[in-house]
């Protein structure tokens, strides 16, 4: 009999129920103890959803990041939030957010505010964590009450639990040295504590723990691989079996030793992996268990049943009972339900599973496999004939945009001419001054916009009245901008759910859900939306904005898009093409709307590609065709415009080194980047490589509700002209404001433009 299990369920709640229960928290409108209960309420719920599985996960619930908990379990904290005298998730919400929530704030005299822990991307996804902090004298010591109680939960209600913890090796690598000390020094100091960690389950009745390590999916040196050696022939004498799991790419050369580290059962990825799961049977002591990571839980179209069964069975015949089943990777990717979802079209709407459906799915496999494909022949005929109906719909397959794909030259996205040959034209144009100032796009989103568009969307406001309180707010900002003496304003994007989803509502190809909701981080979330079909834009989809806000000053208003990788990234994607050619297609699509802006008078447009980085593939070895592909999409949507236009692209990340060639070769006149929090460091890359036109390295990290002064920003900007010469350097911020609030904003912005100013005083 095949075992079925789920690696993680999404927490936020079918309606964001966490996300509300949070903001109400640290707003300080609800107490812990409500807070609490909505975790258990939460908890239970998805036990209940995933009743129907032999395991299911437990501590994958989580109030922030699971990384930060398993810190917490751990006893790692950093050092500057020990010794708190408040509760200790407020000590939590401390190191996840910066700032005290209002419970804390009993305590400021003798527990100041303290600075966030850095967040970064939990490999290839949009999801951030938070992300561990090491230096050579870090300690570890159990404290694995949280587990425990939701053990205790779980135990109480009957659940056949397997509790989920972040494996030593993986938290070890995605954590940062502050010192420059070696991370792997500390692993014969933290292996003792997991062995406690698994023993106290052991002695509560656990089985089997689940423990992740999906940097297994990545190259690893020789001293990372013998961490993994290290790391299991320790734990194998704890008293409980364990499954190593791995997800999000492939073993490869690291196959032989994740099939022989000495542990019970190894759970693979086998959407993104399924040609190395005979070799690695091949390679698997005959005793050990394996799960098949087989339905995708990182996209939402169905399954297709059949040809898994078809896959399946064979190996199921090989393996008996030794065969586990599973989603690829924790569900905390897919959104909660499909059934929630009234104003989906029906047939697109056939074609998806969110994360409960998606266990429907796996409960039909496993029947198939125990029992004959016959037990469920209703399920699979049901299956098959809505993948029939996507294959065929001609709502997917648009002739015409594949041909246009089909004619895209290198040429189209070239500029006329070189960057040297045209900024002095746009500098004729544009009449900046020396360190011009600008920001990244969104202004605050405040409750005010979210609520009329709310409105809208329910038909409580109509389109005009809609328009109104949008025009209101960008008149709003273009105000605060020219009061502010900013140089190139921008609209502030109040018309725009998400940078992503509102191209996708806009775009033929796409569809979008009403609760699609992914937690991005903490308590942000973002929905998807779904790229089910070729691209086409039935028309301009950021022009009237943009002209309505250039029509309020004389002051260059940048036209502001988010670009075909980045939308591509932050979708769910369609999987019966490669993605490059999803890309292309978004990328003429955004050509066409780069086209229209120039043609409307816009002389400066800011393609954003937030994602670009993160999109990398995990192996160095696929780096190269990603970024060919990545690269050539900008250029083709950005690189049609006269030299006169001023092309801008944004990227909200600081680890650029490895990829700068491939940065310059999209040959944006100006790109602005994160950098304050690395001090600058981030320049050393732009200046190796002699990055030749215009950069905004940010000096304002907008993450932080802390007020950056000036001093600090101009120190930070002289920092960048040691690397930069002055006159290519712009002075921004980091990255959007549409988090933050205007008192936060207008001070801060203040500071920045006097920065510019003294800047301007001392090195123009
Ligand atoms: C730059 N970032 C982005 C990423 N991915 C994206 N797809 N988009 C990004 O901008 N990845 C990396 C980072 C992650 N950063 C963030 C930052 C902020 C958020 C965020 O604030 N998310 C919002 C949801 C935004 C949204 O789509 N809002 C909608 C719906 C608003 C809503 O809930 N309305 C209510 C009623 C009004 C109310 O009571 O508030 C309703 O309809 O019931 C909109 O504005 O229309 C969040 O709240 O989490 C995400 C990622
Ligand atoms: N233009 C966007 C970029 C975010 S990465 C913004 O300002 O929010
Ligand atoms: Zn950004």
């Amino acid at each position: 009999m095949v075992t079925t299990h789920n690696l993680g369920f999404p927490r936020i709640g079918a309606r964001r129920e966490l996300k509300f229960g949070l903001e109400s928290y640290w707003k300080g409108q609800s107490s812990i103890a409500e807070l609490q209960q909505l975790g258990r309420t939460l908890r239970q719920q998805n036990w209940a959803d995933q009743a129907a599985l032999d395991l299911a996960p437990v501590g994958d619930f989580s109030f922030y990041d699971q990384v930060l908990d398993m810190s917490f379990t751990l006893g790692h904290l950093p050092e500057r939030v020990r010794g708190f005298h408040g509760e200790a998730l407020d000590n939590y919400f401390r190191v996840a957010r910066g700032r005290s929530t209002p419970a804390a704030e009993a305590h400021a005299a003798c527990c100041a505010g303290v600075a966030a822990g850095e967040m970064t991307k939990w490999f290839d996804t949009n999801y951030h964590y938070i992300v561990p902090e090491f230096t050579a004298t870090t300690e570890f010591k159990l404290d694995a009450s949280r587990l425990l109680e939701q053990l205790a939960e779980a135990q109480a209600r009957g659940v056949k639990t397997k509790p989920v913890i972040v494996g030593p090796v993986t938290y070890l690598a995605i954590g940062k040295s502050k010192d420059g000390s070696n991370r792997l020094d500390l692993l014969p100091r933290l292996l003792p504590v997991y062995a406690q960690l698994l023993d106290t389950l052991a002695a509560q009745g656990v089985e089997w723990v689940q423990i992740d390590e999906p940097q297994l999916v990545t190259e690893l040196d020789a001293d990372w691989q013998h961490a993994f050696n290290t790391a299991y022939h320790l734990l194998k004498t704890c008293k409980v079996k364990l499954l190593l799991a791995t997800y999000f790419g492939q073993l490869q050369e690291n196959a032989y030793l994740a099939a022989n580290l000495p542990v019970a059962g190894l759970h693979v990825d086998a959407i993104n992996d399924r040609e190395g799961v005979q070799p690695l049977i091949n390679l698997l002591p005959a005793h050990k268990v394996l799960s098949l990571g087989v339905i995708n839980g990182r996209n939402i179209w169905k399954t297709d049943l059949t040809a898994t069964l078809d896959w399946l069975e064979p190996l199921a015949q090989q393996l008996g009972a030794r065969l586990w089943i599973a989603p690829s990777c924790s569900l905390l990717h897919v959104p909660v339900d499909l059934a929630s979802e009234q104003q989906l079209d029906a047939e697109i709407q056939s074609w998806l599973a969110f994360a409960r459906q998606k266990l429907d799915e796996l409960q039909v496999l496993a029947q198939a496999l125990n029992h004959g494909r016959d037990a469920v022949r209703a399920a699979l005929d049901a299956n098959q004939a809505a993948l029939k109906s996507r294959r065929a719909s001609p709502r997917v397959n648009q002739p015409a945009v594949k041909l246009a794909v089909s004619k895209i030259t290198r040429d189209l996205g070239r500029r006329e001419s070189s960057y040297a040959q045209r900024a002095p034209k746009q500098a004729a144009l544009l009449q900046l001054p020396p360190f011009p100032t600008t920001t990244i796009g969104s202004f605050p989103q405040t409750a005010e916009i979210r609520q009329a568009r709310s409105d809208f969307k329910a038909g409580r406001l109509d389109a005009s009245a809609y328009q109104a309180v949008m025009q209101a707010e960008i008149q709003r900002a273009v105000r605060e901008q020219e009061a502010l003496g900013l140089d190139v304003l921008v609209h502030g994007e109040a018309e725009r759910n998400d940078m992503v989803e509102y191209f996708g509502e806009q775009l033929e190809g796409y569809a979008f859900s009403q609760f699609g909701w992914v937690q991005s981080y903490g308590s942000r979330c973002v929905k998807p939306p779904i790229l089910f079909g070729d691209i086409r834009r039935p028309q301009p989809m950021t022009v009237a904005w943009t002209r309505f806000a250039q029509s309020l000053t004389s002051k260059p208003m940048k036209g502001m898009l988010t670009g075909p990788v980045t939308i591509l990234n932050w979708s769910f994607v369609r999987d019966d093409q490669p993605r490059s050619e999803s890309c292309l297609q978004l990328a003429l699509a955004i050509r066409q709307e780069v086209l229209d802006l120039e043609q409307a008078g816009v002389r400066v447009i800011q393609i954003d590609e937030a994602a670009l980085r993160e999109g990398l593939p995990l192996r160095r070895t696929q780096w190269k065709t990603y970024l060919d592909w990545a690269v050539e999409s900008f250029r083709v949507s950005a690189n049609g415009v006269r030299d006169e236009t001023q092309i801008h692209t944004h990227m909200c990340y600081s680890e650029f080194n490895d990829i700068m060639a491939s940065i310059a070769e999209m040959d944006a006149d100006v790109i602005t980047i994160e950098t304050s929090r690395s001090d600058m460091e981030l320049l050393d890359a732009f200046d190796d490589f002699s990055y030749p036109n215009e950069i905004g390295p940010g000096v304002y990290d907008i993450h932080s509700p802390n007020l950056p002064s000036e001093q600090h920003m101009v120190a930070l900007m002289k920092k960048a002209a040691e690397r930069v010469p002055a006159e290519r350097l712009w002075v921004n911020p980091d990255c959007g404001l549409k988090t933050r609030q205007w008192p936060e904003v207008i001070p801060a912005l203040k500071h920045m433009v006097a920065a510019a100013k003294t800047l301007r005083a001392e090195l123009a």
